[in-house]
Order: structure tokens, then sequence, then C-alpha cells
């Protein structure tokens, strides 16, 4: 079995009177890249900020890396993690070379040899004297990542990474955080709310709502619970069913008076756009549904509330 990089087991946060976590597990296993799942306010911040300390859990049991958070071995291994909770943190004058020898400075690190490689990374190494108050936010958030990596950690946790950047920061920043764990054989704990890059990077999720842990589930496990379809929209229902019937058996599903979802992979969108029109069926949209963590999450969340 896969090592637990990260246990908590039923954790509870309060502040004051409020409940931000009600008994949470969660475990991160080595070589995840675990995206946490959930809305403005879920609880996601709260965790990281327990497991790296920063804040103390109000009941159960956190462990990381083998240390419980309640010894004093704790602290020790505090240092084998690299986190970006919240803004990165730097002087807005100095260069990000200067920030990171000022980092390397804090943890002891005299060797300076690992900022150029920490920079090259996260690709700022060209960056020379251009002060931090001039960065674009996605190199903001790249230079938080070359902080954290500079004492080469095992186990990396970024909070809402993604936030506010453009749609190629985006793709950079996945590739860098790929590259970190295939390289540097890092385990990651990322969260954000924007699930369609979650998905693309991520390997396992946990989905967060209201301070719970609602579900936990490997990439494959989301992915064979969320098999594709393609999606028919058509003037005659009935006709297509049996059109379909006929030709794929019982592989598809009528989910509305107008709507046929098609599970099999044996028919192409061109295919079966033909059987329909051929025979006089009138097609007013025909696609494929992609896997969509967004559905899944939001279903998710709206089964709770059926339940409540
Ligand atoms: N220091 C604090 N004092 C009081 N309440 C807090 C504190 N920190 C967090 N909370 C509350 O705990 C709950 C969870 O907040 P948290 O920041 O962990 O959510 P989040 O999932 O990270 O949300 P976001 O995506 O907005 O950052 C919220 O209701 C928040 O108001």
């Amino acid at each position: 079995m896969t090592e637990a990089v990260l246990s908590l087991k039923n954790v509870g946060k309060k502040f004051g009177k409020e409940e931000a976590l009600k008994s949470v597990t969660l475990e991160v296993k080595k070589g995840d890249i675990y995206g946490l799942i959930g809305r403005n306010g879920a609880g996601k911040t709260t965790i990281m900020k327990l497991i790296t300390g920063l804040s103390e859990q109000t009941s159960g049991e956190i462990v990381l890396l083998g240390k419980n958070k309640r010894t004093r071995e704790y602290s020790s291994v505090l240092q084998r993690i690299g986190s970006v909770i919240e803004a990165p943190a730097a002087y807005n004058k100095l260069s990000a070379y200067e920030n990171m020898k000022i980092i390397c400075i804090q943890k002891g690190i005299h060797d300076l040899s690992v900022i150029e490689e920490a920079l090259t990374f996260v690709n700022l190494a060209d960056t020379k004297k251009k002060k931090f108050k001039n960065f674009s936010l996605g190199m903001k958030q790249r230079l938080g990542i070359a902080m954290a990596l500079v004492s080469n950690p095992d186990f990396l946790i970024l909070d809402e990474p993604i936030n506010g950047l453009d749609p190629i920061a985006i793709i950079e920043f996945r590739e860098i955080i790929e590259r970190i764990n295939r390289e540097k054989n890092t385990t990651i704990l990322i969260s954000s709310h924007i699930l369609t890059e979650l998905y693309h990077v991520s390997t396992r999720f946990g989905f967060i709502h209201e301070g719970q842990m609602v579900q936990e589930l490997t990439k494959a496990e989301f992915d064979a619970s969320n098999t594709e379809a393609i999606v028919v929209k058509i003037d005659d229902v009935n006709k297509a069913a049996m059109l379909l019937k006929e030709k794929i058996g019982d592989t598809f599903e009528v989910v509305a008076q107008d709507e046929i979802h098609i599970f099999t992979e044996k028919q192409s969108v061109r295919e079966i756009n033909m059987l329909l029109a051929a025979n006089g069926v009138l097609v007013d949209y025909i696609g494929k549904k992609e896997n969509s963590l967004e559905n899944y999450y939001t279903n998710l969340v709206s089964s709770l509330k059926e339940e409540v």
C-alpha cells in the first residue's frame, strides 16, 4: 500500500462558536497531486493552516510524514514541507533572486546555487533586476513556489494558486506543478475552486463542503463513475430510441423529452448523426459530454442539501 504523507482524522476547528471544520478525515498518499475542492469558505485554507502549524485544531489528529501534530517531532517534519498559503509573501522592492536569498538565509541554506535551480524550475530565471512589485500575478505565484522549493520539500502545499491567472499562465502553472511532482518526487496538496484546472492537474480529489469532507476519490475512480456520453437533442425521441435500440442495444438513456445520452464507445458522433438523419429524425444538437468535475461537485453538493 502506498505510504500516507498526510492524514487528518476527525479534525475539527472552531473559531469561537463557529465550526469551520467538522470532523474532517483526509489522506494524501506519497506521489499524489491532491486537489482539495470547495467553495469559498468551505474550509480549505483552514485545513492548510492546521497542517503547517499556523493554527491549532480543536479536535482530531493530524499526522504528517509519520509524526503526530501533538508531538514535538512535528516541528522537525515541518522543515520537509513547502507551502504557499494565501498570497506569496515577498519584498516588493526586491528582485526574485534577492527575495530568494532572504529565504535561504532564513532557512539556513548556504549553497545559493539552489536559487538559480528553483527560479529556472518556475521559469523565472530571466527576470534579472525586475522588482517583485512589477511582477504579473502569475510570476508572483511562481516565485512563491520557487521560495517553497529551496529546501527541496517532500510535500508542497499550495492554497488557491490559480486564482486570478489568465489561461496561458494557468497552463504554464500546471506544467510546473506536474514537473515538480514528476521530477522532484514531491507530493502536492493544492486547493482551488477552479475545477476544470484541478481536474487536469490532480491525481486524487477531496471534496469539502461547509467544513465537511464529502468525498475523496482518485482521478481514475472519478473517470470511471463519469462515463463520457454522446448527447443528442432530437425532434422525435421515441423514433430515435427505437433506431438506437436496433443499432446499439441498451447503451443509451432517454434523459428528457428531446434528449438522449449514448454511452457506447463503438459509435462515433458522425455515425449516430447519420443514423438519425437517414431515418428522418431531425437532430437539433449532437456532441460529446465531457467528464466534468464541476458537474460532479455541483451534484454532490445539491444531493447533500436534499438529504438535510
Ligand atoms: N481567523 C478566523 N476567525 C474566524 N473565522 C475564520 C477564521 N479563519 C477562517 N474562518 C472561517 O472559517 C470558515 C472556513 O474558512 P476558510 O478560509 O478555511 O475557507 P476556504 O475554503 O479557504 O475559502 P476561500 O476559498 O474563500 O479561501 C469560513 O466560514 C471563515 O469565515
